[in-house]
């Protein structure tokens, strides 16, 4: 068995941890389609997957790139960019306006391309203008694509634009459909670690419940920080009940539109590093006692929540699957902030099934 510890280390040195895996093993390039590719996610995200970051040092890649036809010649550019990088993981690269092109038997599809919200607008606002793409994507998951694909949806209203891609996909099964909340728990940790003065990767099972609005959950009662190789609950160290309870939770939440005031446009290099944090555990694995948030199916089975909503939930991931950790205790609080999340989320499903 070979192994390259070098690149391993490399990736290591990034923060992430990648299971030593027979080079022979992940030689086979995997099909991956990016929507939205020229946009500002995509854009950053096809080089960070490009240099392995989404499935590790040895995975390759073909790069199924789609945008609009108006976005052409920007996604040309794209092209001749990561190109330019002579990126060793990228076996081909297939820029294309073509569903059917673009969704070709992928293994893998981030589906970014959307409009995105403008100041004063919250994400469900946008359902109106972008369902009908993700109809049309699930159709083409449908025809096109292996039916082992895993999706991860990335434009909002993410949770329920997952949940119609999936519906319009009968013959992919629901388990396969995901949405983006870890830009969410990214924020959550990397809050703590400024209160906290610790390093981000000291502080552990931060959970996002719920939708990826202004209605999710950031719960802290499941989570740690290490100080001097002991574990001491996050309440215990932060100290202050009212800060976690009123201040940290509106500041994740909020976090998205913060960012358009200043910036005049929303996320894109965290919302791209997500992404890739969400696929990397879904397909590598998660490490050892640490969760992940990913909307996911629910099964009506778990926390109370209803049966058939994508809905973030702590989730552990071993060989490609995803399992939702159980038996975390909810107090009162948290389980009307549980509540709160997925009527909104049972809302947008009809508003959804009305359009
Ligand atoms: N879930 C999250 O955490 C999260 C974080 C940030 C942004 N977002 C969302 O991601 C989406 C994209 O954001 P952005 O900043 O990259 O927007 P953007 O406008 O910069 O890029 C979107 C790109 O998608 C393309 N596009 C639109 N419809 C398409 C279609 N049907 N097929 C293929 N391409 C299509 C556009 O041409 C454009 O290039 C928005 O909906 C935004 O709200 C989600
Ligand atoms: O806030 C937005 O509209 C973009 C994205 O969902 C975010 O959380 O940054």
């Amino acid at each position: 068995m070979e192994f390259d510890s070098k690149a391993i280390n490399r990736l290591k040195s990034l923060g992430r941890h990648f299971p030593q895996v027979k080079k022979e093993e992940e030689s086979k390039p995997i099909r991956v389609t990016v929507t939205g590719a020229a946009g500002q996610i995509g854009w950053v995200l096809c080089f960070m997957i490009a240099q392995g970051r989404m499935f590790g040092p040895y995975q390759k890649v073909i790069l199924q790139l789609m945008e609009l036809p108006a976005a052409e010649q920007v996604l040309q550019g794209l092209v001749m960019e990561l190109k330019d990088c002579a990126f060793p993981l990228v076996a081909d690269i297939k820029p294309t306006t073509k569903i059917e092109e673009a969704f070709d038997q992928s293994d893998v599809a981030i589906l970014v391309g959307a409009k995105p919200r403008g100041p004063g607008m919250e994400r469900k606002d946008l359902l109106n203008e972008n369902a009908k793409i993700f109809k049309a994507q699930g159709e083409a998951i449908d025809k096109y694509s292996k039916k082992t694909i895993k999706v991860l949806v990335v434009g909002n209203p993410a949770n329920t634009n997952a949940l119609i891609a999936s519906h319009y996909a009968p013959s992919v099964p629901k388990k396969n459909f995901t949405a983006l909340t870890r830009l969410d728990q990214n924020r959550a940790i990397s809050q703590l670690s400024d209160k906290l003065k610790t390093p981000v990767d000291d502080i552990h099972n931060i959970i996002i419940w719920g939708n990826h609005s202004l209605t999710q959950y950031p719960d802290v009662n499941h989570g740690q920080v290490s100080v001097g190789g002991k574990k001491t609950s996050i309440r215990e160290a932060v100290k202050d009940d009212k800060y976690l309870n009123e201040t940290f939770i509106p500041k994740v939440a909020k976090r998205g539109a913060e960012i358009i005031s200043v910036m005049k446009k929303s996320s894109a290099a965290s919302a791209a590093n997500a992404a890739c944090d969400h696929m990397h555990d879904w397909w590598v694995g998660t490490k050892q006692g640490e969760y992940a948030s990913m909307g996911i199916i629910s099964d009506g089975n778990k926390y109370g929540v209803a049966a058939g909503l994508i809905y973030s939930f702590p989730c552990e991931c071993k060989n490609g699957e995803w399992k939702v950790v159980e038996g975390l205790a909810v107090d009162e609080f948290s389980k009307k902030k549980l509540q709160e999340t997925e009527k909104e989320l049972l809302e947008e499903r009809k508003m959804a099934l009305d359009i």
